[in-house]
């Protein structure tokens, strides 16, 4: 299948409109499970570095906050241009659906190790940053431990994601905080963000 022959998933309008009805919308099964595969493939692959807070100049190690590693997708291989192929499509239905305006996204693959963890934040600070819409799609499925607890607006316990291959999590990136749990086993992801710049 090349990329350009990537069907419009059947989820994808009914998902737009639970995102735009909640902020939020937890989608299963949204990859195909040999693409998924292969992104899990490469992301144990790939020569992942400690994450760090902040971006470019002001980039931080601070592993008090977050012990994740990760690496940004390049779309230097078939399945993660089917990724970001995907991620267009979503991005194109929020514009249509939601009138979000975004212009592009961003990813990195991630990897929680046992014990590592990203404490409680925000993606983006209103008015201050062009992250709008956050993704995170789950590459491996995780029995316990390094749960993805999303908070409401006012900081109460609002929903908590256990990692299962395939499922991918939309929220709006300024409104909800949330922290990755200590995880208990090695934990795959792409987390990834729709831009407004
Ligand atoms: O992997 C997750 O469940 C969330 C990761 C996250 O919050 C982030 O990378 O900003
Ligand atoms: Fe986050």
């Amino acid at each position: 299948m090349t990329v350009s022959q990537l069907p419009e998933p059947v989820w994808l309008a009914d998902a737009v409109e639970q995102f735009y009805l909640h902020g939020l919308v937890v989608i299963p099964e949204a990859l195909p499970a040999s693409l998924c595969q292969q992104l899990c493939d490469e992301a144990q692959q790939a020569q992942l570095k400690p994450a760090g807070i902040g971006r470019g100049q002001d980039l931080q190690l601070d592993p008090d906050i977050r012990r994740d590693q990760t690496l940004w997708l390049d779309g230097s291989s078939a399945a993660q241009q089917q990724y970001l192929a995907l991620m267009s499509l979503i991005q194109q239905a929020a514009n249509r659906q939601c009138f979000l305006g975004l212009t592009h996204h961003e990813a990195h693959f991630a990897r929680y190790q046992r014990g590592d963890f990203y404490q409680k934040h925000l993606d983006a600070f209103t008015g201050r940053s062009s992250r709008v819409l956050t993704t995170v799609c789950y590459l491996n499925d995780v029995a316990s431990g390094g749960a993805l607890q999303i908070y409401s607006e006012n900081d109460t316990p609002l929903l908590q994601v256990q990692p299962q291959a395939s499922t991918l999590v939309l929220f709006e990136s300024a409104r909800f905080p949330h922290e990755v749990l200590p995880a208990d086993s090695t934990r795959f992801s792409i987390a990834g963000w729709f831009r407004v710049d």
